[in-house]
């Protein structure tokens, strides 16, 4: 693919503020998160492990992780004023729309009054999310009202305990942590991008957040994940995704999944998730979905000189730990949150309101008429 454009519509390649979090597409492979390379933590670390690092700046040390994992624990109680708004949003409602207003309503109920609560409301809503979107989900469809205190000590495993009442393996847990911590965090994307905006007018921590869901909610940013699952399903073999992902570039349709605003060459979370996708499929003795995905992406490096990004293998890695389609962009909120918060803090840190200027392509100076006189 040529080099990308850096001007014009998008604000693309334009600087809009500095930051000590992230950088993506300048060093190793890619992308790192204060300095490490995404595939060592992808690799080694649990989520938590990063979510410490990028709320707090730095790793923590098994006691500080140890403590991290209590406090993230002992914040799962739903409020029953939250619960009650859960119950009443409809089973068809969109995902995203419920985990932008369970975080309004937690706002409601523990208003952040100074922003010295900035860590701490973070990490209720860190513990809280994957809570708010099983609670309405099991309720919705299933008629159930479950628990949401649990033992499980991992974010991802407590996620799918409460999906399935059923404790997750080993081997899906890990899966949940990569999967988590490759979507941690991604310097001045759409959604981050927008919750600074937020935070740059001295908003609360949800209104930040809240900015960011509703952000992050577009196909064209978190929810390629959901498009591609729909995308990839609808075909049986290999050669029938290859004839209709022909089909729809010659129709000039967007292949979601593929492309970068940032990235020209790869997206290095694909490898990463990538390999998951192949393990679980092989776990869940699939010869088809991962068989199709492979192809996808070949046909469309093939065609167009487009690559996967982040969202397009985790399409089948979701699909084989049994998530249901509609949930697969919420778990990008659980684990961006982590993201967004630091950057919110980051901004406050050293803010000016950001309020950038328009090129105007309007008319020129336009004569007022009175209503009886248009047409
Ligand atoms: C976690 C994330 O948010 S990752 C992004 C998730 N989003 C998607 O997967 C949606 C599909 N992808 C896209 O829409 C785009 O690639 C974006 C939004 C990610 C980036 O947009 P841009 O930076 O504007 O794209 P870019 O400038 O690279 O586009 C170059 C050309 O490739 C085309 N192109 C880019 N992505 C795709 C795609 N997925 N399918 C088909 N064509 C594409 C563009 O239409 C453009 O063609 P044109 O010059 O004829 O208009
Ligand atoms: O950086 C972007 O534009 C989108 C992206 O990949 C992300 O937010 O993870």
């Amino acid at each position: 693919m040529p080099d990308k454009v850096l001007s014009g519509e998008g604000l693309r390649g334009q600087s809009a503020g500095s930051t000590a979090i992230c950088t993506v597409g300048k060093t190793g492979t890619g992308l790192t998160y204060r300095g490490y390379d995404i595939s060592d933590l992808a690799e080694s670390a649990d989520f938590e492990e990063i979510a410490y690092l990028l709320l707090k700046g730095k790793l923590p040390t098994q006691a500080q992780l140890d403590a991290y994992k209590t406090v993230l624990i002992s914040y799962r109680g739903l409020p029953l004023a939250l619960k009650l708004v859960l119950e009443q949003i409809p089973a068809d409602a969109h995902p995203m729309d419920v985990m932008r207003t369970g975080c309004s309503m937690l706002g409601n109920l523990e208003q952040e009054h100074e922003f010295s609560e900035e860590y701490d409301k973070a990490d209720r809503l860190l513990a809280l999310f994957p809570a708010i979107i099983c609670y309405w989900y099991r309720y919705s469809h299933h008629g159930v009202r479950i628990e949401t205190y649990c033992d499980q000590d991992s974010l991802g495993g407590y996620f799918l305990k409460m999906l399935t009442d059923k404790s997750p393996s080993e081997l899906h847990k890990r899966a949940m942590h990569c999967s988590l911590i490759l979507y941690a965090e991604h310097e001045f994307n759409a959604s981050t991008f927008a919750a600074r905006v937020c935070a740059s007018t001295l908003s609360d921590l949800h209104s930040c957040i809240a900015t960011a869901i509703g952000t992050l909610r577009g196909p064209l940013h978190g929810g390629a994940n959901e498009a591609a699952m729909a995308m990839i399903e609808q075909w049986q073999t290999a050669d029938e995704a290859e004839a209709g992902i022909l089909t729809m570039l010659a129709n000039k349709e967007k292949i979601m999944g593929f492309g970068h605003a940032v990235y020209s060459e790869s997206d290095p979370r694909n490898v990463l998730i990538k390999r998951w996708s192949k393990l679980l499929s092989e776990e869940a003795d699939d010869a088809v979905l991962y068989a199709i995905s492979e192809r996808v992406e070949t046909v469309m490096k093939r065609e167009k000189g487009l690559f996967c990004n982040a969202d397009f293998f985790h399409a089948s890695a979701y699909h084989f730990l049994n998530i249901p389609t509609k949930l697969f962009t919420p778990i990008f909120v659980m684990s961006r949150l982590t993201g967004w918060a630091a950057h919110v803090f980051e901004q406050r840190a050293h803010n000016r309101i950001i309020r950038p200027s328009a090129d105007y392509i309007g008319p020129e100076h336009q004569d007022w008429l009175p209503i009886d006189k248009r047409h």
